[in-house]
């Protein structure tokens, strides 16, 4: 646990350097996302570099988003070397003296080749969770599980946008830009090791803050619920996710927030309920949940299909799932998976 969280401390610091960059840069051209993709494979290296440091003697095996493919072709230059300044950058802060070389630097992105699956032990990473909300200066995560025989037994999310204390209504795609980190009570980084509970502490934590458990919300009525989907409808069809809380009796606004920070919010009762449904051709990917899976776990949330049937990492890259994902506190999630059978049945 505790390389897990240096490791995403330090890709979180890298992608807070390049986000600030880009918001210079975003004046020159809007259009330029390149920086986003520096920052992806940037934090990969990181993180991956990180864990192999802390562990020399066993070979890293690591599920990850990025691969080196582009980097590797003419064209894929400049950018590779970007990425390696970048990283040096930050490795020179945890290891003084040592660099990077462009090759290593590909090298260890493809440490995120792995396949995972039902035996063994897997690191299980995305290194930014919500590209569009990183280069839209709003939420995006880092996000870090760990496989053992086919479940997920640690998971560490730095969300380094993500402010200490209450979010409002208004906090989530629209009036988050205010609120980038540099604050000192923005920026959390959530943990949760299977059978400890789940936690948070400050992602900067300077002030040495300690840790405080988080649990879900004490919520029953959909009334009294509030919940959280992607910002893009596309990602997350804003219609079901609309009609399976009406079912509910839910009255406020979905607070629509991008990347896993949902599972960080619903793990410290901020949002009661997280509801994900991709279109039906969607695959998702398990570096896309397992670090908030744990998390909500441990933090007395369900996380499942909309079955009702819990996530199974133990299958690969991807999750096969039915339809979509519901979690929420029990006695919501219970309403919501049948809720789900009526207005989203299976075709
Ligand atoms: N077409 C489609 N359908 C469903 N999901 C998709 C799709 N495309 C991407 N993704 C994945 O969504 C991840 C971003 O999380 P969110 O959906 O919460 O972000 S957002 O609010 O929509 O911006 C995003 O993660 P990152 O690529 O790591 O940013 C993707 O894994
Ligand atoms: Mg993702
Ligand atoms: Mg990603
Ligand atoms: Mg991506």
């Amino acid at each position: 646990m505790a390389s897990a969280k240096e490791a995403v401390r330090l890709a979180s610091r890298l992608c807070q350097e390049v986000q600030r960059q880009l918001s210079a840069e975003e004046r020159v051209d809007k259009k330029d996302d390149s920086p986003v993709t520096v920052a992806d494979y940037g934090a990969q290296v990181v993180v991956a570099w990180s864990l192999q440091r802390a562990d020399p003697s066993t070979r890293l095996s690591m599920v990850a988003e990025e691969d080196s493919a582009e980097l590797r072709t003419l064209a894929g230059r400049p950018m590779l070397e970007r990425i390696t300044a970048l990283v040096n950058s930050v490795v020179s802060t945890a290891a003084p003296g040592e660099v990077l070389s462009p090759e290593q630097v590909l090298d260890i992105i493809d440490l995120g080749a792995s396949q995972g699956g039902p035996s063994g032990r897997h690191w299980v990473l995305d290194p930014i969770d919500g590209t569009r909300g990183f280069v839209g200066m709003r939420q995006y995560s880092v996000c870090l599980g760990m496989l053992q025989d086919g479940e997920v037994v640690l998971g560490v999310l730095g969300c380094p946008n993500l402010p200490q204390g209450p979010v409002g209504d208004d906090d989530g795609a629209t009036g988050s830009a205010q609120r980038l980190s540099g604050d000192a009570d923005v920026g959390c980084l959530f943990f949760s090791e299977r059978g400890q509970g789940a936690w948070v502490e400050p992602l900067w934590n300077s002030s040495g803050a300690l840790p405080h458990q988080v649990r879900v919300a004490e919520v029953t009525e959909g009334a009294e619920a509030r919940f959280m989907e992607s910002v893009e409808s596309r990602h997350s069809s804003h219609s079901i996710n609309a009609a399976l809380a009406r079912e509910l009796g839910v009255v406020r606004p979905p607070l629509r927030m991008d990347s896993q920070v949902k599972y960080g919010l619903l793990s410290r009762g901020c949002g009661t309920i997280f509801l994900r449904f991709p279109p039906a051709t969607y695959k998702e990917k398990i570096w896309d949940h397992a670090a908030g899976f744990v998390i909500v776990e441990e933090a007395g949330g369900r996380v499942t299909d909309a079955a009702g049937v819990r996530l199974d990492f133990s299958k690969g890259r991807f999750l096969a799932l039915d339809r979509g994902i519901i979690a929420a506190p029990p006695a919501l999630h219970e309403k919501l998976v049948a809720a789900a059978a009526k207005v989203a049945p299976k075709v």
